[in-house]
């Protein structure tokens, strides 16, 4: 296993750093992000939270935006933020260049049809090959969260969801929560995975969360995000956890949008409630 150093920078007293490795699960050259908190300099292990980005993002957008690192570093948390797709010149992409489908838009599946297939594995990199990375390079427990933003959302629930045991506790900001009655979901499932709705359900934090469960879930989403109506609907993840008994927190944030200045509001309140529930 062989990783480049990209940055590594102080931050809280403890590192942010970027790595790049050759991914078997995306077949491609892969950028990721971790926050190693102070309490990693002084020896010890620390539990880690893995954050799924949204559409457009790379690793970057969170570790620059959310201001989780003041809290990790409080809490002995890691933060290991991936990138949203796999990237680079042989990797396909959207053929218009739609922000919503290719590079940047990977949403956490992987893909059974051509020519996405090759590449777009998402599901088993967040899932398998970057958490066996991370716990054999750095120091850091077998305690896992996870948690993201809008399609990150919809991953961290998915994965969490699907994965029992895996996490100790999943939370979300903004997840497109039903995508298979949205635009988005609809556009990247049916390309990702073909035209079998069955196989989509299989994504969708909605049927999901209507099997039943007890991780813990927390999703906040604000009252005046653009994208809540059409593309989030978390009402419909909120009815299917009441029918099955899934203990999920479900908070409507008024006057929030659906940007990075939301997530800064809240994430401190995220990384606790993950600190709580090891
Ligand atoms: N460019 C698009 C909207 C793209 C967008 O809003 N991306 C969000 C995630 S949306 C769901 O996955 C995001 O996190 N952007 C990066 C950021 O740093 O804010 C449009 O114009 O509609």
């Amino acid at each position: 296993m062989s990783l480049e150093v990209v940055s590594n920078t102080k931050c809280f007293g403890g590192w942010h750093k970027q790595y790049r490795h050759d991914s078997s699960a995306l077949s491609c050259s892969m950028r990721f992000a971790v926050f190693l908190p102070p309490q990693v300099s002084k020896g010890e292990s620390v539990p880690v939270v893995y954050w799924l980005s949204g559409l457009t993002c790379t690793d970057e957008n969170f570790m620059q935006k959310a201001g989780a690192q003041r809290v990790a570093a409080e809490l002995g948390i890691a933060l290991v933020a991936p990138d949203t797709s796999p990237r680079g010149d042989g990797v396909p992409d959207d053929p218009e260049g739609a922000y919503d489908f290719g590079h940047g838009a990977g949403f956490y599946v992987n893909a059974t049809e051509a020519p996405w297939s090759q590449h777009y594995r998402m599901y088993d990199y967040v899932l398998q090959e970057l958490p066996q990375l991370v716990e054999t390079v750095f120091p850091v427990t077998q305690q896992r969260a996870i948690s993201g933003h809008s399609m990150g959302g919809h991953g961290a629930l998915t994965i969490a969801l699907k994965n029992p045991g895996r996490y100790s506790s999943v939370t979300a900001f903004s997840p497109i929560a039903n995508p298979v009655d949205c635009p988005w979901g609809q556009k990247a499932l049916r390309q990702y995975l073909g035209s079998d709705q069955q196989a989509w359900r299989e994504h969708d934090a909605s049927v999901l969360i209507a099997r039943g469960g007890s991780m813990p879930m927390l999703v906040d989403q604000g009252d005046s995000d653009n994208f809540l109506q059409e593309q989030l609907k978390p009402q419909t993840l909120a009815n299917a956890a009441e029918k099955s008994n899934y203990p999920l927190t479900l908070r409507m944030q008024q006057g929030y949008d659906h940007s990075y200045y939301f997530i800064a509001s809240f994430i401190e309140e995220h990384l606790r409630f993950h600190s709580e529930n090891w």
